[in-house]
């Protein structure tokens, strides 16, 4: 039987990838899309999709599934409506797979204890490319060796949250393979306010916005006379739409909320 999926962010640039790739796939059946205005009784009636696309659009996550009982919600919206987004979903007894970036930890402890209790499989996922969890993978075993590090996330202009989730999981996988300390000179001073970047844990991320990008992060891991670049570029969003399609897959199977691509991988 195929996987009933609801997506929220339908209209949006991974949003729009999600619902084409989703239609194709035989395993998922697209039965709904949330939405927060007003575009339309279904996918078809909006510019964007093909007469084709009868999908329903909803306003009220718990509309949607008191008339459409989906298994899974994907969500690609923005930081500020994911984490409301998920704890209904799971109240709901939906399986959240979530791309949307932006959660603070206490967020993250929150939503995983409720998935914990309710036994319902949960996936968050900064990033949903293979390669960039193998960069986040590979940095953190090169931590171990090269300890001092700088992270350079850059991305198209219309992002809404810095640093990246991906930044963060990176800084975050990395910090538990090498001692705080901080980094460059310790009388270091800032002439320009930001010039050295965010701090996590003395790591250094700089986050760049320019048009004509789309997911690009390199770890620079210095040592004594050397220099350790590790890079991943996503030159459109089909890079990612395989770890969607995993992602889908798996939470049926989960009865706990999974951080991380790389657990399922
Ligand atoms: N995990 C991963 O691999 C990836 C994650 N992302 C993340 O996914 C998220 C979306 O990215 P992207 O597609 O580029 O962003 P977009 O801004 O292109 O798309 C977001 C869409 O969500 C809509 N939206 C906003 N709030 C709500 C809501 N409450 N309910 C329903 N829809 C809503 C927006 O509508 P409107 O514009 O009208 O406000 C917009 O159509 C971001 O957090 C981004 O960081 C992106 C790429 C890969
Ligand atoms: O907003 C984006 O585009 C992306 N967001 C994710 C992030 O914040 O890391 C994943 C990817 O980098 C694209």
């Amino acid at each position: 039987m195929a996987i009933r999926v609801a997506i929220a962010g339908a209209r949006g640039k991974m949003g729009q990838e999600a619902v084409h790739t989703v239609m194709k796939n035989e395993n998922l059946e697209l039965v709904a899309v949330l939405d927060y205005k007003e575009i339309g009784a279904s996918l078809a009636e909006t510019s964007l999709f093909p007469e084709s696309y009868q999908v329903p659009v909803y306003l009220d996550l718990k509309k949607l599934h008191a008339e459409t009982k989906p298994d899974v919600l994907v969500d690609l919206t923005s930081p500020e409506s994911v984490y409301e987004h998920t704890k209904t979903a799971l109240q709901l007894n939906i399986r959240p797979v979530v791309g949307t970036t932006g959660f603070s930890d206490e967020e993250l402890n929150e939503l995983a204890q409720m998935a914990k209790e309710a036994k319902l499989g949960c996936i968050i996922a900064p990033n949903f490319a293979v390669g960039a969890v193998l960069m986040m993978k590979f940095a953190e075993q090169a931590a171990k060796y090269l300890p001092d590090i700088e992270i350079i996330e850059m991305h198209h202009d219309q992002k809404l949250d810095a640093p990246s989730g991906t930044a963060m999981k990176t800084a975050h996988l990395i910090s538990n393979q090498r001692p705080v300390h901080g980094q460059g000179h310790p009388k270091e001073k800032e002439t320009l306010r930001g010039a050295r970047g965010a701090d996590y844990d003395g790591m250094r991320i700089h986050s760049v916005r320019l048009p004509g990008l789309v997911a690009h992060q390199q770890v620079l891991l210095g040592g004594e006379g050397q220099l350790l670049t590790i890079r991943h570029d996503s030159f459109n969003r089909g890079s990612f739409m395989s770890g969607v399609v995993l992602s889908i897959e798996t939470v049926m199977e989960k009865e706990e909320l999974i951080y991380g691509l790389e657990h399922i991988i």
